[in-house]
């Protein structure tokens, strides 16, 4: 029997939904979210964008084909390229200057999940660090179309926060999330179980950080 990428999800199922289901993102859908919070979440995520380019980065160093080495190269290119720069766009329209994105000290939660992705990364495989990233990658997805199926979510202009659900419900970043799902499947199909196990943790950990993001945001921690 293969594994897939649900049998990540069903193996950290409490840590899986709490991600998903965190009161950031439930006031982030009902347009109810404290705004300040908003703004630390953003800038914090500079940061992390710029840290999630170096893990492309590294996902290119740990190829072994030239498929998986292109892949990395063309999302390292996406970050770099357009996500930073509509990401500077985002955070000027909430008030925050591209000198203030130049200053900002780091969050710890920042510190640990990103250095956590790379780590991940270094010590271990290309399919390591792809669970590790998953998170992120997948999560980001399910969340927009969780949202979405709530009674409580808010769209359109009344919602400030409209432009950030648009932006991962939209065509473009739903069919990144199925390459990679797809990904993900191909390459844990093959797996012996403590493989797995080993993969499960690096997931859980990931997810447990995610969660420890949003509450950094809602905490407006550093
Ligand atoms: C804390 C945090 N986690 C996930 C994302 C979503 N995200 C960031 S980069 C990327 C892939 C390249 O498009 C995705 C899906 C985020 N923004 N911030």
């Amino acid at each position: 029997m293969g594994y897939r990428f649900t049998d990540l999800t069903d193996a950290c199922h409490d840590d899986w939904r709490a991600y998903l289901e965190h009161d950031f993102v439930r006031q982030l859908g009902a347009g109810t979210l404290d705004e300040g919070a908003f703004r630390h979440y953003l800038q914090q995520d500079y940061l992390f964008l710029i840290h999630f380019a170096r893990a492309y980065a590294l996902a290119a160093y740990k190829s072994r084909t030239l498929t998986d080495l292109r892949q990395a190269h063309e999302g390292l290119k996406a970050i770099l390229d357009v996500e930073l720069d509509l990401h500077v766009g985002y955070c000027r329209e909430w008030g925050i200057s591209e000198e203030m994105l130049a200053e900002l000290p780091e969050a710890r939660a920042t510190m640990a999940y990103t250095r956590y992705v790379l780590d991940t990364g270094n010590r271990g495989d290309l399919l390591d660090l792809h669970v590790a990233l998953a998170p992120c990658l997948v999560g980001y997805g399910e969340i927009a179309n969780w949202l979405n199926a709530q009674a409580f979510t808010v769209r359109g202009e009344t919602n400030p926060f409209e432009a950030w659900i648009a932006m991962y419900e939209s065509e473009e970043f739903q069919s990144a999330m199925l390459a990679e799902l797809e990904w993900l499947d191909a390459r844990l199909a093959g797996i012996a179980p403590a493989r797995f196990a080993e993969l499960a943790r690096v997931f859980r950990d990931a997810t447990r950080l995610e969660t420890d993001f949003w509450q950094m945001g809602l905490d407006r921690a550093i």
